[in-house]
């Protein structure tokens, strides 16, 4: 039987290092497919079309909904954000693995999802508030009104954080990305050992008979 592809969401408040994380387990395992969103939001400098989202119009991105090719769609900061459905069908249905950087309403419709028992999902948090603000700040692509709106949501998106599967502290990023290759490494085995051990415990049984 094909395996199926696992579906790993990655959820933080904005700036706790999700995209960044998730640039180095991509590096780490180019097998890894990120699952590119479309938005409503205007690109930063050097984001690139197709790479960092599908960048769209309020009417583009209602009409790929109205069709029913988003696996989960949300309102986050002001903007429209969603996961298109075909490529992550097309990754599973090859047995390749997908990465989503969501917030906590994009986790809980894909969990609810048909697709939800192959969700393996990765809360971050950051390891103080002032922290958090001091890395909105230094990315230095966001205006002081963007980053007070984010920092008064981030109350909101944390309060998710017992949802998830795993939750990791994101202080040392050296630390945190080892983790999260453990939790991939973990999650890859019981997927592919686990469905073949039944036959192997029956042989095992037969023989000591
Ligand atoms: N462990 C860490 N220690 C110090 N700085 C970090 C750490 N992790 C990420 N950063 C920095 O924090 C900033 C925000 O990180 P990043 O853009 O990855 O956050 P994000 O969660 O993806 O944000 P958003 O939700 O807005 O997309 C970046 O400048 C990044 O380099
Ligand atoms: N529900 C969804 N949330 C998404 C998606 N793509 C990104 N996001 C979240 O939006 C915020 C802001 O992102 P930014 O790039 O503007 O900083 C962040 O929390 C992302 O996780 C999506 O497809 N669906």
């Amino acid at each position: 039987m094909q395996r199926s592809g696992l579906l790993i969401i990655i959820s933080s408040p904005s700036g706790a290092g999700k995209s960044t994380l998730a640039r180095r387990l991509m590096e780490w395992d180019p097998t890894l497919r990120f699952s590119v969103s479309a938005t409503t939001r205007p690109p930063r400098p050097g984001e690139v079309e197709g790479q960092h989202y599908y960048f769209m119009d309020r009417a583009a991105f209602d009409e790929m909904v109205s069709q029913n090719q988003m696996l989960e769609h949300a309102e986050v900061f002001g903007n429209c954000y969603g996961s298109p459905r075909g490529p992550v069908e097309l990754a599973m249905a090859e047995g390749r693995d997908t990465l989503f950087d969501v917030d906590w309403q994009g986790g809980q419709q894909i969990r609810a999802s048909a697709l939800g028992p192959h969700v393996v999902s990765i809360f971050i948090l950051p390891p103080s508030l002032p922290e958090l603000e001091r890395r909105l700040r230094s990315r230095n692509q966001d205006s002081d009104e963007v980053i007070a709106r984010r920092m008064l949501k981030s109350r909101d998106e944390i309060s998710h954080w017992a949802e998830y599967d795993y939750v990791l502290v994101n202080d040392d990023i050296e630390a945190t990305e080892a983790d999260l290759r453990a939790i991939l490494t973990a999650e890859r085995l019981r997927r592919d050992r686990r469905p073949a051990l039944g036959g192997f415990v029956r042989k095992l049984m037969e023989d000591a008979a």
